[in-house]
């Protein structure tokens, strides 16, 4: 492993170009200043990173996924000695001594590394718990009150919370860490939401509530972001957890490679209803052993507005998880239309609105077609970018007003997949449910209600790039609800719509 030195003034990093990496490379920026990756002291050299390549590991070393940062080259010029890394807002984050840089495939590109020293205030969410590597083992170290085991040293106890934790996952830590007298660490990844969408601080909040039901724990906010590569986030939690003080993990991951601290697989627990107690399932007779609930199991309960059983979930981290996904009723809601013009989504979104309006439960947004075009996309035309660009500023509008408990109902034609997903998922990070309608009515129909006269004009080839003549659209293959309006009357689209809102719960409305 190449090791990086540092030798940059305040003059050289006054003068060094900024720039803002993607949401990855910032997580691994500030893992590296919290020696969280450690001994790795900086973004990976050339040679380092071809060794992960091909091996997926580092010369005498284990397991490594790359921890790289690629920049634009027109970001950072040939000549530059630093540069300084930003988060999303502007502010500086870390500066990077640059000590080598290569082309990357992606044209315009090139890979940067070197040391990286913390600099300016930025990206610093959930400070009181972000502890630095070398800070928790002190804290940790201090805090000792068991003697050491008999090769001299005290036992640690970690455990990745990325999920909130209930009544069984805090019995197993309880039972493991008084079996190993250890000191309990809760590691809490806060660079992106959880697996299951869970936003990072409802999430630290969740952890937190549990955490006041264990002895002393220490509870540390980490940025660490997942990879693609399962067996790499696996061996890279284990190395963290490492560098954190942790001698014991526990953890339901399968593949933890190699070297730092040992993995305990958790006992499947039961909770006896005999007397309250949650031990091994084995033990539980049958007749009287509850299960504890999947992620699934939960995730229904909250969208119907039940409170979590108290069996199960301590009513502290009951409460937080309510905050955090309330009851499909009271939640935040982007309703997204797309299709050909013609095809009726603004007609059938029209239509709906008027009647969650009446019904007068939820407060509603229309993002109209035209009015978004004249008041947020104003000058966009109807090129790929332009286009895009429109989805995606309506997805942004629709989030807001989602994240704060509304209905957004958008009807944009949205030909591509991807600006879909993109709309889709800024909805889920505010903590919406999204909705795609897919208004599949066929092209013939639209041509033949014409309402604007474009299809006729682009048949004559007065206009181009009309969507379904010469211009794509890419039929979503993620709808939640497919609806032809070529069959049936504009009410019947409506309350097709209306209907699944009534099955999925997000509305009720009284018997007709
Ligand atoms: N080239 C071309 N292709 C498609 N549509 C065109 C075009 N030029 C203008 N129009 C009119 O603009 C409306 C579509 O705008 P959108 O904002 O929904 O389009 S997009 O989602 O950004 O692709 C669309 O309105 P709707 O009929 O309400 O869908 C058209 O009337
Ligand atoms: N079942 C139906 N649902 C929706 N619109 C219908 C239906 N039947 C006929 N139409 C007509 O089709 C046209 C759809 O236009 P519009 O809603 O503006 O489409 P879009 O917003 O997709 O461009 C309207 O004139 C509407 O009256």
């Amino acid at each position: 492993m190449d090791r990086f030195e540092w030798a940059l003034t305040d003059e050289d990093l006054a003068s060094a170009p900024a720039h803002t990496p993607e949401p990855v490379e910032l997580a691994d920026l500030q893992m590296l200043l919290a020696g969280a990756y450690a001994p790795l002291d900086g973004f990976m050299s050339r040679a380092d990173c071809a060794a992960v390549e091909q091996h997926g590991r580092l010369p005498n070393d284990g397991v490594w996924p790359l921890i790289t940062l690629l920049i634009p080259d027109v970001a950072v010029r040939p000549e530059a000695k630093a540069v300084v890394l930003t988060d999303p807002e502007g502010a500086p984050v870390g500066a990077l001594h640059i000590a080598e840089r290569w082309p990357a495939r992606k044209p315009g590109h090139s890979y940067l590394s070197g040391a990286v020293r913390a600099y300016g205030d930025g990206g610093l969410p959930f400070h009181r718990y972000r502890l630095s590597a070398a800070e928790a083992r002190h804290h940790l170290h201090a805090g000792q009150t068991e003697a050491p085991d008999r090769a001299g040293a005290s036992r640690v106890l970690g455990f990745y919370a990325d999920r909130p934790l209930h009544r069984p996952q805090l019995a197993q830590l309880l039972h493991t860490a008084r079996q190993l007298s250890a000191q309990i660490v809760l590691l809490v990844p806060v660079a992106e939401p959880g697996p299951d969408g869970l936003e990072q601080h409802a999430l630290l909040r969740c952890v937190l509530a549990a955490a006041e039901r264990l002895p002393d724990p220490l509870v540390v906010a980490i940025p660490l972001h997942r990879r693609e590569d399962q067996f790499a986030d696996g061996a890279l939690r284990a190395r963290v957890a490492e560098a954190y003080g942790v001698t014991h993990l526990l953890s339901t991951a399968e593949t933890i490679a190699g070297r730092g601290p040992r993995v305990l697989v958790p006992r499947a627990l039961a909770y006896d209803t005999r007397d309250g107690q949650w031990r091994d399932a084995n033990d539980v007779n049958p007749r009287f052993a509850r299960l504890p609930l999947t992620p699934d199991e939960i995730a229904q309960l909250l969208d119907d507005g039940e409170t979590l059983p108290e069996w199960h979930t301590p009513p502290g981290v009951a409460r937080e998880l309510a905050k955090a996904r309330p009851p499909r009723r009271q939640r935040g809601l982007v309703l997204f239309f797309t299709g050909l013009s013609g095809s009726g989504k603004s007609t059938v979104a029209h239509g709906v609105a008027e009647v969650l309006r009446e019904e007068g439960e939820r407060s509603i947004t229309m993002l109209d077609g035209d009015v978004v075009r004249r008041e947020l996309s104003k000058g966009l035309g109807f090129g790929k970018e332009d286009r895009d660009l429109n989805i995606r500023r309506i997805g942004f509008v629709a989030a807001e007003v989602a994240r704060h408990g509304g209905v957004a109902i958008a009807c944009p034609i949205a030909p591509y997949a991807a600006a879909r997903a993109v709309a889709r998922a800024m909805a889920r990070t505010a903590g919406a449910d999204f909705i795609l309608v897919h208004v599949a009515t066929p092209l013939e129909v639209c041509e033949k209600r014409d309402r604007k006269g474009l299809y006729a004009k682009a048949r004559a080839g007065l206009i181009r790039g009309m969507t379904g003549i010469d211009d794509p659209y890419e039929a979503p293959t993620d709808a939640e609800l497919t609806i032809d309006t070529s069959q049936g009357s504009v009410e019947d689209a409506v309350d097709e719509v209306l209907d699944y809102l009534v099955n999925g719960s997000w509305i009720s409305l009284p018997e007709a």
